[in-house]
């Protein structure tokens, strides 16, 4: 069921038009993902979500309920949306207790009980409730502004990059933490994110933004493994992009006959792997008489990821490949491996966006 509606939304400031005609729906208790390079429009369309800034033109529907019709706009503040942003936006002279209650009626009798509800359901510790935020961590601190914005009983939760000042291992625990808060709380979420693995492990639905346009939006695995162009391609990973000659669902290229899932397709195109895609083998003695042989011109030793680098024997002048392996069984720099595919390539839709 569509829970939010965005509808044909525009916002330009002076010459930059920061959003360009977007439409989006998100269904009830999920979470989107909105992912783009720097600038382009991220942050806007949260805020014409919120109700910080104004469309001019285009519409947003909460449940049914128009929120905003060009400049018509429901003010943010009775739009029961929560907002948890980067610096999370605590007020530094209050405890966590009068943050996370900041707002409730003063002489609620409940209110310390829902507090401590509040910071039972973020998962920390009570005994932090009398500390002012500069006595927590980064971390932390961003478990309180979401109790905080949990405290509202928000339909909706937009969180605008609320891990990136956070470390890497302390990062993946506050997104797992946070999607299982919001999801315990069946709160429909939106995060604004440029972390892309970010993005694909977070949500159901991720949304591409590039120059104002939305690219595309779908599951992660249909953005990770069917995106509709090059640049989409690239920025959610690592691609590999090869000229090749399509047939019937397969494709002709520089790693062989490989099928594809363009069934139909005929002529020249571009197709797209991803690392994983590729698997090699070690072979000794005739290795050059092997259509996938393989020169391997570097290995980066990632620990749990590695790389293998190679260029392709019979195929002298394409770009060399990488391969993401274990890191058992790696090969020399040097040696000779042969290399397979797994799955299909991708081929872009030339009819595009
Ligand atoms: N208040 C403003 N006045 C003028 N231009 C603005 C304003 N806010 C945003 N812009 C411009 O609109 C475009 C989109 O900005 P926005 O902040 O939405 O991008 P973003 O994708 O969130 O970027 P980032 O990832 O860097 O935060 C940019 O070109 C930006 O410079």
């Amino acid at each position: 069921m569509t829970f939010l509606a965005i509808k044909n939304i525009s916002k330009r400031y002076g010459p930059v038009l920061a959003l360009d005609n977007i439409d989006l729906t998100v269904a009830a208790g999920s979470r989107t993902a909105v992912v783009g390079p720097s600038g382009s429009g991220k942050t806007t369309l949260l805020r014409i979500i919120a109700g910080f800034d104004i469309p001019d033109a285009g519409q947003v529907m909460l449940e049914g309920e128009t929120l905003a019709d060009g400049p018509a706009v429901v003010p943010a503040h009775r739009r029961g949306i929560g907002i948890v942003s980067q610096d999370g936006a605590l007020f530094p002279h209050l405890s966590v207790a009068d943050n996370i209650g900041f707002g409730m009626e003063r002489g609620q009798a409940d209110r310390a009980k829902e507090i401590n509800a509040l910071i039972d359901m973020v998962e920390l510790d009570r005994g932090m409730l009398d500390r002012r935020p500069h006595q927590l961590s980064g971390g932390q601190q961003q478990r309180v502004a979401l109790a905080r914005a949990l405290g509202r009983k928000p339909g909706l939760m937009l969180l605008d990059e609320p891990f990136s000042a956070l470390d890497t291992g302390l990062r993946e625990n506050m997104r797992k933490a946070v999607a299982r808060v919001l999801r315990n709380a069946g709160i429909t979420t939106i995060l604004v994110t440029h972390d892309q693995a970010e993005a694909l492990s977070f949500a159901d639905q991720v949304a591409v933004l590039r120059g104002g346009k939305l690219v595309q939006a779908g599951t992660p695995q249909t953005l990770y493994l069917n995106p509709c162009d090059r640049e989409t391609a690239t920025f959610l990973g690592d691609a590999i992009l090869l000229p090749a000659e399509l047939g019937d669902g397969f494709a002709d290229c520089a790693l062989g006959r490989i099928p594809t899932d363009a069934n139909g397709r005929r002529g020249r195109a571009e197709i797209m792997l991803r690392p994983e895609q590729l698997r090699f083998s070690m072979i000794n003695g005739t290795a050059s008489d092997t259509i996938c042989a393989g020169n391997v011109i570097d290995v980066e030793f990632g620990g749990a990821i590695c790389t293998v680098t190679l260029t392709l024997a019979k195929a002298a002048g394409t770009a060399p490949l990488s391969i993401k392996s274990s890191s058992v069984g790696l090969p020399d720099v040097g040696s000779t491996v042969h290399v397979s595919v797994v799955g299909k390539a991708h081929v872009f839709d030339t009819a595009g966006r």
